[in-house]
């Protein structure tokens, strides 16, 4: 089996249902969002809540922008790779193809977050979805909506193996 197939095969497991509440796999061990094993990544650790997934997370020195600050691009991966958790509560892989991020307030380096993403709404292979980024004083410090185009597992192995073990 190729690192592709052996990619694909992980992902159909992951598009099973998953309980209210249920931690959520990452998409795999070297994703840049949840990846448990890339070094540069930002270990994302996601759990359904009900039709919603949810995140508490913070961001260290290694995503800076301005001194202190998160780097914009750092908040919006984390944004997209929150989307990708939804993905396994839609039960079909998808792929972004429109990212918007409001920026509301600066996301602070060390501080932690929470992060909620929904799907507002189905529109053939279009999934409408929003998410947002809250601290722990309830302020919304970053919000953002996004569109993902269903595609199928073939989509990722027509475009070559990434090096990954899961
Ligand atoms: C599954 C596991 C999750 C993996 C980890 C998730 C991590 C986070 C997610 C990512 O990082 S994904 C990686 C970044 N994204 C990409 O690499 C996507 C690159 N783009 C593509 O591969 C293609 O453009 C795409 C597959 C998305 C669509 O190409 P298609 O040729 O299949 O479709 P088409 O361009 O006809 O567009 C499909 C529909 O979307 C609509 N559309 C396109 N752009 C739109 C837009 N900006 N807003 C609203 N609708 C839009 C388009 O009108 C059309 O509507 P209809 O089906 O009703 O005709």
């Amino acid at each position: 089996m190729t690192d592709a197939e052996a990619l694909l095969a992980t992902w159909e497991q992951k598009f099973r249902p998953h309980p209210d509440g249920a931690d959520l796999p990452a998409h795999h061990n070297h994703c840049l969002g949840c990846g448990p094993d890339n070094p540069h990544g930002h270990r994302l650790q996601a759990r359904r809540h009900g039709d919603s997934v949810v995140a508490s997370h913070s961001f260290d020195g290694r995503h800076v922008g301005a001194p202190g600050i998160v780097h914009g691009g750092a908040v919006a991966t984390v944004i997209d790779d929150l989307y990708g958790f939804l993905l396994y509560l839609v039960g079909t892989p998808a792929v972004t193809r429109r990212l918007t991020v409001d920026y509301l307030a600066p996301v602070l380096i060390g501080t932690t977050y929470r992060l909620e993403g929904s799907v507002t709404s189905r529109e053939g292979r279009k999934l409408f979805v929003a998410a947002s980024l809250t601290a722990s004083d309830g302020r919304s410090v970053a919000t953002s909506t996004a569109v993902f185009v269903t595609v199928g597992v073939d989509h990722f192995g027509r475009c070559g193996a990434p090096s990954v073990d899961d």
